[in-house]
């Protein structure tokens, strides 16, 4: 039975999707219209209680957050498609923690900056260039810690491919497109590597592929 993921147009769903596409699992997606507010709507707080995007269907089995859902179908189905989780518990708690730090470090700087250019002109809402430039002043400070991993390895987590590289991809191609600052990747040599093998993935050629055709 396919995984039914909400939400597919936007940013977080997307690193679901993406995994699963390297896991070789099948999904269908619904549409969810956050500017119509469908997120805020009974039936989806029935699923969401945040309101918030990706939630998962599996048959009888609902899971939101999406950095949950990829862990979740990372080790159900460890032995099927890529190892996203590393090949031991060091390496997992490796993959972990880079993984927190996309969530907790990554993530709410690149997310103002995806609220401030690409959500508020869309609604109408003045974007805030004092809020633009403390974010991208913190995220910068950020992508200097990756830029030192990487030129230690290849990916985050060691030298292979895992959920914490993945789970950058979405807003990343946010920041080198609509959001227009792609010079704080191509600044950063080990940076701009990671970045053009990591989105060069066919998982990820794949989630675009799909979005440009609507889903
Ligand atoms: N921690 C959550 C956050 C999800 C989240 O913030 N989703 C956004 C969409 S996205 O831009 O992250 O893709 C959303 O639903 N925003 C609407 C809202 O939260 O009201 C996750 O990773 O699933």
């Amino acid at each position: 039975m396919a995984v039914k993921v909400y939400g597919p147009a936007y940013a977080s769903p997307k690193r679901v999707i993406a995994c699963l596409i390297e896991k070789g699992i099948d999904f269908e997606t619904i549409p969810i219209d956050l500017l119509k507010g469908e997120h805020k709507a009974p039936d989806f707080l029935q699923l969401q209680p945040f309101g918030s995007l990706p939630v998962i269907q599996d048959g009888d089995y609902t899971l939101f957050e999406s950095r949950a859902i990829m862990r979740y179908y990372a080790a159900k189905y460890k032995l099927q498609g890529t190892d996203l989780l590393g090949g031991s518990m060091e390496e997992t708690g490796l993959v972990d923690q880079w993984l927190e730090v996309e969530a907790h470090n990554f993530n709410p700087h690149i997310y103002s900056l995806t609220i401030q250019i690409m959500f508020y002109p869309a609604v109408g809402t003045p974007t805030d260039e004092k809020a633009v430039a403390e974010s991208e002043e913190k995220l910068g400070k950020v992508l200097d810690v990756y830029e030192q991993r990487l030129s230690e390895s290849k990916y985050l987590a060691g030298d292979f491919f895992s959920l914490a590289d993945l789970s950058h991809l979405p807003f990343t191609q946010y920041l080198v497109g609509p959001i227009g600052k792609e010079y704080m990747i191509r600044s950063r040599k080990h940076v701009s590597a990671w970045w053009d093998d990591i989105s060069g993935r066919d998982s990820w050629k794949r989630v675009l592929e799909l979005e440009s055709k609507g889903w």
